[in-house]
């Protein structure tokens, strides 16, 4: 199956409630900036990334994609995924401009389309390709109900509706707001709403200096805080190990980590409890699968970062012995011809052949900023 042509495409999905806020990002769509690779056989992989939908940057992602990484690709066998990751990572005119930000989403969007079409190739679903048998369960939990922007009483709504209704067990809320205090008393009231038995996770997206983040955190543990994600600068090791050495709530991080040594610096400072690689920013499955590993060797549970990733994510997530919860974000998969499902809390296991992220005619028609 030889690759012929790649086609760039640029989605654009409305998020929840006209726009959603944490600490850091203020947003109205989410972003999927990614290609459709066409093969001599006639099948068709897609493969996109992850961004905030600003339109220049994901021109930048496309243009990559098409006319850096594209050359290199024509003509090559899709079987070959991980030569294929290797020989665009290190194409040096690349490399010397890229290792990590925009030739990492670029070569993420490639390297999900490779193994969809090598998924289609096999007639399966990419967890099981990975080795998965589909009896796996895969536990959900749900962050569109927690957003900096709700009110209290939104917040409290939205996370009941989710327990009571739709069967969630785990939720989890922004923090980072303006006001630590105010950030306790929303916690403190999802907590009084949803009882001791729902497990709450929070996520600070990289607000907090380490004065902030000892003060918060030792407060996380009065309302039993499963973990507290990112509360300070994405980089920070050093910081990270101190608060962790400080605080009792353990600390969920890697959405925004590029590279494999970045985790395991991570790991090794003890900076970490609770993994959370991307296949965005770890230029797709072939890295990312690496880093599960790596977080698995340590004993540490890998719980990916969504974003609005889940519809690979959740191939990958039933398919690696680290992974048993994933984040629940709903905003691409309705645009997705098999869109990601969750019953009574519990991923159901994909049944189409492919990777997750083949897009609908419709997405194609209204939402493609190409
Ligand atoms: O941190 C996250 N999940 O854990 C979300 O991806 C971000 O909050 C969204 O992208 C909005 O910035
Ligand atoms: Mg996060």
């Amino acid at each position: 199956m030889k690759i012929t042509k790649l086609e760039p495409i640029i989605l654009h999905a409305p998020v929840t409630k006209g726009g959603i806020k944490d600490s850091t990002h203020s947003i109205t769509h989410w972003g999927a900036p990614g290609v459709a690779i066409h093969t001599d056989t006639g099948h068709v992989g897609y493969g996109f990334s992850g961004t905030h939908a600003h339109l220049p940057t994901d021109k930048l992602i496309v243009d990559c994609i098409v006319n850096s990484f594209g050359p290199l690709l024509i003509g090559e066998d899709i079987m070959a995924t991980r030569a294929l990751w290797q020989k665009l990572y290190k194409s040096s005119e690349i490399y010397w401009v890229g290792r990590s930000g925009i030739t990492h989403l670029a070569l993420g969007a490639i390297d999900i389309a490779l193994w969809d079409l090598k998924c289609k190739a096999f007639d399966v679903p990419l967890w099981s390709l990975k080795g998965a048998s589909g009896n796996e369960k895969l536990e959900a939990y749900n962050t569109d109900g927690g957003w900096l922007n709700w009110s209290k009483e939104q917040l409290v709504s939205d996370c009941k509706r989710m327990v009571e209704e739709q069967g969630y067990r785990a939720v989890k809320i922004k923090v980072g707001g303006d006001s630590g205090t105010e950030d306790l008393r929303r916690i403190e009231a999802v907590r009084k709403a949803l009882g001791d038995d729902i497990r709450i996770m929070t996520d600070a997206n990289g607000r907090w200096s380490l004065p902030e983040a000892i003060r918060l955190g030792q407060r996380l543990a009065d309302f039993d805080i499963t973990w507290i994600e990112e509360p300070m600068g994405f980089d920070d090791v050093k910081g990270h190990q101190r608060l962790a050495n400080t605080i009792t709530t353990p600390i969920a991080l890697g959405e925004q980590l590029y590279l494999t040594q970045q985790f395991r610096d991570f790991i090794q400072a003890g900076a970490v409890d609770f993994v959370q690689p991307d296949i965005v920013r770890l230029a797709g499955i072939t890295e990312w699968w690496t880093v599960a590993e790596l977080a698995h060797a340590n004993n540490l549970p890998v719980v990916p970062h969504v974003g609005d990733m889940g519809q690979v994510h959740q191939h990958l997530c039933l398919a690696h012995p680290a992974c048993h919860l994933l984040e629940y974000i709903p905003w691409l998969k309705d645009w997705m011809k098999h869109p990601a499902q969750v019953k009574d809390g519990y991923y159901l296991a994909p049944q189409a052949a492919g990777a997750g992220m083949e897009p609908t005619e419709h997405a194609l028609a209204t939402i493609n900023k190409i």
